[in-house]
């Protein structure tokens, strides 16, 4: 029999995802103005947050999984807390699970009536993320927020959803302290 050596590793606190099929993409604050409250007067090239996808799944096929990796930069943006665009899947018949890898975070929740909440992350939690919830990932910490991922390769991502009707709250960190914001 041909036993084959591994060829992606993802050794989950020691290391980001690495080997055959890996993709990887940084978001910098320029590309995403958009889902801050102010933006005045910041550094556009700041580092928001990097993506590895272990993507060996066919978009096309029906069961077929993507496992990913995010990870947040501890920054904030004019006081707001560095977050991922969120969004809902395209197809929601298609959950995803989120687990906390390092640091501390949260993740903001939103149904399609626009009730939001939030579950917080911190290394070792398990997140089930209904199908039909909009979800977006956001640093509450001092420290680095990695977040792992698995999530059907046809879930596909819906962001128009999100810019028509945004979350509810916005979280900011004021003096060291936590703050939800609910937009009017
Ligand atoms: O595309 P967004 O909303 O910026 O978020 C990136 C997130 O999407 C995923 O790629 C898959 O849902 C996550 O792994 C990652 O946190």
């Amino acid at each position: 029999m041909k036993v084959i050596e591994p060829q992606v590793f993802h050794k989950i606190y020691e290391d980001v995802i690495q080997g055959e099929h890996v993709k990887v993409y940084q978001k910098y604050l320029r590309e995403a103005t958009g889902i801050y409250s102010d933006t005045t007067e910041v550094d556009l090239d700041t580092l928001l947050y990097t993506v590895y996808s272990y993507e060996a799944g066919s978009p096309e096929k029906t069961g077929d999984l993507y496992w990913g990796l995010t990870i947040l930069e501890p920054v904030t943006v004019n006081e707001e807390c560095n977050m991922t665009r969120g969004h809902f899947h395209l197809d929601q018949n298609c959950a995803e699970f989120y687990f906390g890898v390092s640091g501390t975070g949260l993740l903001l929740l939103m149904d399609k009536n626009g009730e939001t909440w939030a579950e917080k992350i911190t290394k070792g939690s398990l997140h089930h993320i209904d199908g039909q919830l909009a979800h977006r990932l956001i640093n509450i910490g001092e420290e680095p927020l990695g977040v792992g991922a698995c999530w059907p390769t046809t879930a596909g991502h819906d962001y128009g959803a999100i810019e028509e009707k945004p979350f509810r709250y916005r979280v900011f960190k004021r003096n060291k302290k936590i703050v939800f914001e609910e937009s009017e």
